[in-house]
Order: structure tokens, then sequence, then C-alpha cells
């Protein structure tokens, strides 16, 4: 016995989130590789005007998608700021 319907939604759902997982190792290989450059290079850790803009995109992706741009923005600011701390602490310095 077993609830086949549930089974199967969860199936979906474990195949989304490791496609999550594996699009976030990604961007984070990038984005550590951006850390490097800009220690090298001396550019600040943090690009405010950058951020923005990826923020406005992604709240119109959302609309478009039907999901929550709310959401969409929360998550995307959490994981700027974790890439930032990762780029202070490559440029030697304390992270927050
Ligand atoms: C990756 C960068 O560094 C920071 C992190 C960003 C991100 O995770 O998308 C965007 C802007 C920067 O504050 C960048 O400057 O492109």
């Amino acid at each position: 016995m077993g609830d086949d319907v549930l089974q199967g939604y969860r199936q979906s759902i474990d195949n989304i989130d490791a496609a999550l997982v594996h699009l976030l190792a990604e961007r984070f290989k990038v984005t550590q590789a951006v850390g490097r450059h800009k220690a090298t290079t001396g550019l600040p850790a943090a690009d405010p005007g950058r951020e923005e803009h990826q923020i406005a995109r992604l709240r119109r992706l959302a609309e478009d998608a039907q999901l929550d741009p709310e959401f969409s923005e929360k998550f995307l600011r959490f994981i700027i700021d974790e890439v930032i701390r990762h780029h202070q602490r490559q440029q030697g310095g304390t992270a927050a």
C-alpha cells in the first residue's frame, strides 16, 4: 500500500531539487572565479548597480512565469549576499 499519486509528485520534486543543487553549484563555481578576478584586480566585492538590474530582471521573469516576484527577489538576494561574503573572504577581509 502506498499513495502512488503522492509518490509521483515527490519523485518530480526530488528531480527538481537535484537540478536546483546542480544549478547552484555551477553558479557558485562561476562566482568563485569572479571573486578571484576581483581580488587580483582590486575590484570591490559587491556591485549594487549590477544587483539592482539582476533583481529587476528576475522580478519580471518571475511575473511572466507566475512565480511570486517578492519570493524571487528574496531568493536572489539570499544567494547574492552569500556570494558577496565569499568575495570578501577572497579579498582577505572580514566577511559579515
Ligand atoms: C558576481 C558578482 O559579484 C557580486 C555578486 C553578484 C551575484 O551573485 O550575481 C552580483 C553582483 C555583485 O555584488 C559580480 O559582480 O558579477
